[in-house]
């Protein structure tokens, strides 16, 4: 679809940050304003950043707003692959319900292609906006609120690792974060965990090493855990805040941790040993967490610390014959989809997908007679190895043509960890 009539689209450049701001606070309602927000690392990806405004003679305002993370290194079941992240959405109240959202997706889904990604992300600011565009939830994230001192399981060797907890600073321990989350997306045993995206460009390093005051929720600063072997190879750390609220019982403080990321089972012990510890508070509370995450099942009562689990990610295959190529498939497979798409008719066919155990696709259109038929967007949620082909067909959302093939598709796009991003963007 076009644009709307009345309407352009353009590209933004950074020297429109202001304009950009601007859109964003009409459509997100931060209630930081405009002056504060322009002194803040915001991290955009300014060459793929697009605009939709008034088709008159001067640029005037933004009505809407979308951009693309070049994602070079973004985890697919067995492979690292190209993605085009997209962030930074926004329509203007006086400016919504006319199709430019649909605009702007059609603009996204054409610069993927020109960029050689077969993938787009994204994490969605409410669920019921883009399914309707062929993206799956592809990454449940599961939430915990753990009471302090909650019980572990013992793991052998937590106890000869070292600690120390800091206060953040980014040039001690940007680094060191970047180095341990980034090898988290290959463990455990080089399986790799899908959905794993990594703060790849120097834009997102930044906006995330970055702790502004402004961004705090009246929260103390940042502070950091981190665990290392006795050679002094950091294997784990913690990003937190605490807040601390007195009672007449005495203090029930707080400890809100935005990223627990461990390279080894010990080290992953160790780690949540601390913040399961901290003087004066009574909960540690995670957001965003893988559904299989260490965690839960170091936890002995898993029910006491309210699992909740929500979508995460969504993942949209652009380019079905390369993106199915890409990843890897975890049990020997020769399938025939038919596959709809409503969108990007170069994906509406009926596929032959051929893999060995552990190995990339071979990925074909054919007339034979399909053995499952599903949309684009079912597959698309299948595609991080996450949501099982037989749970869709299960709720009525892939047909199954041929009887049988049913348990063999599914267990070939499974992946043996669950898929997941811990981080918002
Ligand atoms: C990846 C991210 O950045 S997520 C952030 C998304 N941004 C926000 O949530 C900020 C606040 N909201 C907005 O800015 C806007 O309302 C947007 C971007 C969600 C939608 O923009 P619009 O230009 O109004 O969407 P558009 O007119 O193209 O609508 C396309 C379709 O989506 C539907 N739709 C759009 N937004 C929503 C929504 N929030 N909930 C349900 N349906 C929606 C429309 O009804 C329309 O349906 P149709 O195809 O059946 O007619």
């Amino acid at each position: 679809m076009p644009v709307p009539a009345q309407y352009r689209l353009v590209t933004v450049p950074e020297t429109r940050v202001a304009d950009v701001l601007r859109l964003d606070l009409w459509a997100f309602a931060s209630g930081i304003p405009l002056e504060t927000q322009l002194e803040l690392p915001l991290g955009l990806p300014w060459e793929r950043s697009y605009g939709v405004e008034r088709d008159v003679e001067e640029p005037g305002e933004l009505a809407g707003f979308h951009a693309a993370y070049p994602l070079r290194a973004y985890p697919v079941p067995g492979a690292e692959v190209p993605c085009g992240w997209l962030t930074w959405v926004g329509v203007h109240p006086g400016h919504r319900r006319r199709g430019i959202l649909r605009a702007m997706i059609e603009h996204h889904f054409a610069d993927l292609a020109a960029h050689g990604e077969a993938i787009s992300g994204l994490m969605a600011a409410e669920t019921a906006i883009y399914g309707r565009f062929g993206y799956g939830m592809a990454a449940p994230q599961l939430s915990l609120s753990i009471p302090r001192g909650a019980a572990l399981r013992p793991v052998a060797g937590s106890a000869d690792l070292e600690v120390t907890v800091e206060e953040w600073d980014a040039a001690a321990h940007g680094d060191l974060c970047a180095g341990i989350h980034s090898g988290y997306a290959r463990v455990p045993d080089g399986l790799g965990r899908p959905g794993w995206a990594t703060r790849e460009t120097p834009g997102l390093r930044g906006w995330w090493d970055a702790d502004p005051k402004d961004l705090r929720a009246g929260k103390e600063n940042r502070r950091v855990v981190i665990v290392r072997d006795a050679a002094g190879t950091p294997l784990a750390y913690a990003t937190f805040r605490r807040e601390l609220k007195w009672t007449r019982g005495g203090s029930d403080g707080t400890v809100s941790v935005r990223e627990a990321v461990a390279l080894t089972p010990a080290a992953a012990h160790r780690l949540w040993s601390v913040l399961l510890d901290l003087d004066l508070t009574s909960t540690v509370r995670v957001e965003t967490l893988p559904v299989d995450d260490p965690i839960v099942t170091l936890l002995a009562d898993l029910r006491g610390a309210q699992p909740d689990y929500q979508d995460n990610t969504w993942l949209r295959i652009v380019d079905l014959p390369a993106a199915l190529a890409q990843r890897r498939y975890a049990t020997d497979v020769d399938v025939v989809l038919e596959v709809t798409d409503a969108i990007i008719p170069s994906n509406a066919a009926t596929w032959r997908v051929r893999a060995a155990a552990w190995d990339h696709a071979v990925v074909e259109r054919t007339d034979a007679a399909p053995d499952l038929a599903l949309d684009i967007r079912e597959l698309s949620t299948a595609h991080l190895g996450s949501i099982s082909l037989a749970s869709l067909a299960q709720a009525g959302l892939v047909e199954v043509r041929t009887p049988g093939i049913l348990p063999t598709a599914s267990a070939a796009w499974r992946w043996p960890i669950a898929a997941g991003a811990n981080w918002i963007f």
